[in-house]
């Protein structure tokens, strides 16, 4: 992680530019929530969030979720404390076990160059997954097609680097409970 004291992150926030207020979120998240309820709400699905960026988008879904489903989580990041990604770290895999014969729905913060989502999805389905679903909070808009486009989204967001409700500016500012565009990025 960054060693930036608390007055450089706290000048990053001071600096950006709010994208999406916290009530926006909230509406979104629960238009989601009901989209997901629609869908998989009479099925028996495991919930997979991607850690660590999901875990804001996770803890405010599941208690929306409101029927069964098995937990568990991956972790990966390919960003690391850098504003472009690079290569996979693992420190989780989808694991075999939990996986084969399941309906899974996959949570994360955002799909922005789809390369994450687009891994643990083939993950998954080859370790014999019934279906797979893939849910956003955040779909960055890009100006080239993105190898997965995810079957549900909170928010499409600017090709800007992007902050809060979980995806974080080098280690930072996950805590947000709104979406922010970092200046001049
Ligand atoms: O669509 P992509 O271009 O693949 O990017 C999306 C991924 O990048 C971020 O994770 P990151 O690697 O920053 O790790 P983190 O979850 O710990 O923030 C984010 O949480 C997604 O998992
Ligand atoms: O714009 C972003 N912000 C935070 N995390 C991210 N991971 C991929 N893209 C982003």
């Amino acid at each position: 992680m960054t060693t930036r004291n608390r007055e450089e992150t706290q000048s990053i926030l001071d600096t950006a530019d709010l994208l999406f207020s916290e009530a926006q979120c909230e509406e979104a998240l629960a238009r989601m929530a009901a989209e997901i309820t629609r869908d998989l709400g009479h099925s028996y699905p495991l919930v997979l969030p991607v850690m660590g960026g999901a875990v804001v988008f996770t803890g405010k879904l599941l208690p929306l979720l409101r029927f069964p489903l098995d937990f568990d989580y991956v972790h990966v990041s390919r960003y690391g404390d850098k504003l472009e990604g690079g290569n996979f770290s693992w420190t989780r895999a989808p694991q075999d076990k939990n996986i084969a014969g399941r309906d899974v729905l996959i949570l994360d913060d955002i799909l922005d160059e789809g390369q994450t989502m687009r891994v643990i999805k083939e993950q998954v389905m080859a370790m014999g997954a019934k279906s797979c679903k893939t849910a956003v909070f955040a779909n960055k808009l890009l100006d080239h097609e993105k190898p997965i486009t995810a079957d549900y989204v909170g928010l499409d967001v600017p090709n800007r680097y992007v902050f809060g409700y979980g995806m974080d500016v080098s280690g930072a500012w996950r805590n947000l409970s709104a979406i922010y565009a970092l200046k001049g990025h």
